[in-house]
């Protein structure tokens, strides 16, 4: 058993992109386990399902950094995130030695989940429930690699935004979030990493435009969890190797979100 809380990475789609970042986090992911440390990956691939619209001959349409999600689309998301993309990390992952089990958030009864807002189609909002199958994938030592499809009572497939689904998994284990994206953290105007922010900060960079698409959901459920918690939760970069090795390390890295 690990003595430090749950790692819950959330990795954004871009990485996916990436053979280098890849095995670089995997390597990362590999020593940490090694050591004891209990990692969830949580994934992303917001740039994958846009490839696979667009030789669909689909649209897409964004509300506030979510996708708006018609019925006619949930075949595509889903085989690229629930798929393609969680294959390809489990791939990077088995390359690098680690064990991982692939899932969403549909499997084990991790999370309940409904429809988020009518305007979005079949987007879903997802509230913790049960650890049960977390847990006993991570008492083996394996790593948990899931994406952000779930599934609600009535049965429908939805598509959940990876960082609100990272939050509900981190809240379900009382685990640490870092939210590793392509950018070293969160920058102001002047394109600057800015080191720590709080609610009353983010409130107004997002009035100011600063903060704004995908950010501005991920730095909301940074705050969420890391009020929650009532400690800080990380946003950093999976691109740079040096913030990769402090993590290891158990250090801080990027943006510190304040509760
Ligand atoms: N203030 C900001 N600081 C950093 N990135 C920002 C900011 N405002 C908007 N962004 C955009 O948010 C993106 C990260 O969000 P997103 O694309 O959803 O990432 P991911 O796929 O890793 O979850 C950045 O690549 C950048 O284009
Ligand atoms: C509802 C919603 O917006 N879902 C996201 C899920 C994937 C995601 O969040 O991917 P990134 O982490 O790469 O941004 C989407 O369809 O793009």
């Amino acid at each position: 058993m690990a003595t430090k809380s749950v790692l819950v990475l959330k990795v954004g789609g871009a990485l996916l992109q990436c053979e280098m970042g890849m095995a670089r986090l995997m390597t990362a992911a590999a020593e940490m386990i090694a050591a004891g440390q209990q990692v969830l990956l949580v994934h992303g691939g917001g740039c994958l399902v846009d490839e696979q619209l667009t030789a669909n001959g689909k649209e897409t349409v964004k509300l506030d950094g979510l996708r708006v999600t018609p019925a006619d689309q949930i075949p595509i998301v889903v085989g690229a995130l629930a798929g393609t993309s969680n294959k390809i990390l489990q791939a990077a992952a088995a390359k690098a030695g680690i064990v991982s089990v692939g899932m969403s958030l549909g499997d084990g009864n991790v999370v309940t989940a409904k429809i988020k807002d009518e305007r979005l189609g079949l987007v879903g909002e997802v509230e913790p429930k049960d650890a049960t199958y977390l847990n006993f994938i991570l008492n083996q030592g394996w790593m948990p690699i899931c994406s952000s499809i779930a599934i609600s009572s009535q049965g429908e497939m939805l598509n959940v935004n990876a960082d609100q689904a990272a939050t509900a998994l981190a809240k379900l284990v009382n685990g640490t979030l870092v939210l590793l994206s392509d950018v070293s953290g969160v920058l102001d105007g002047k394109g600057q990493l800015i080191s720590s922010l709080n609610k009353s900060e983010i409130e107004h960079l997002v009035a100011q435009g600063v903060i704004e698409k995908g950010m501005k959901v991920k730095v909301e459920a940074a705050l969420e969890v890391a009020q929650w918690m009532g400690k800080p939760v990380q946003v950093a970069s999976w691109r740079d190797a040096e913030q990769l090795k402090t993590l290891v390390k158990g250090g801080s890295v990027g943006t510190q979100i304040q509760p």
